[in-house]
């Protein structure tokens, strides 16, 4: 992704804000809730905020799991995951993240897919 997206939303303070608000969502939304039982949020969201980070083009420094690895075994189904994509994209255009960026961002969606759903 081109490097300069990172830069272009704000960096690590807009990225930090928009993982924020994903969550906050997310867990208001009884659909998606219980994924998150005895998940521990904090590690959950700073890893977010490494992994989105480097997606977009910023610091490398994601060191969690793969994907695949962190999701396998929650049973993930495709309209859980197309709401949470859905939800990303809403925050960061809430954010005022430009069409370009949320253009790659949707790509990098498309293609994780098959790595998180079951
Ligand atoms: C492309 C979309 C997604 C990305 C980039 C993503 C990213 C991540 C990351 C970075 C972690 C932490 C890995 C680690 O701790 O090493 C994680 C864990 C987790 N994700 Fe996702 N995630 C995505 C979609 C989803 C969806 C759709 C759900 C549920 C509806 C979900 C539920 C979870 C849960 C429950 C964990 C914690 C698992 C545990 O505590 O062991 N994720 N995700």
């Amino acid at each position: 992704m081109d490097a300069s997206f990172y830069a272009r939303i704000g960096g690590q303070p807009a990225v930090t804000a928009a993982v924020d608000a994903l969550y906050r969502v997310v867990l208001a939304d009884d659909r998606l809730v219980d994924y998150f039982d005895g998940s521990d949020l904090d590690h959950l969201k700073s890893h977010m905020v490494a992994l989105l980070s480097q997606v977009l083009g910023g610091p490398a420094e994601y060191s969690g799991r793969d994907l695949r690895g962190a999701h396998f075994g929650l049973g993930i189904v495709p309209e859980h995951y197309d709401l949470v994509g859905a939800y990303l994209i809403g925050v960061l255009a809430g954010l005022g993240v430009d069409d370009e960026v949320l253009t790659a961002v949707r790509g990098v969606l498309a293609a994780s897919a098959a790595d998180v759903v079951e």
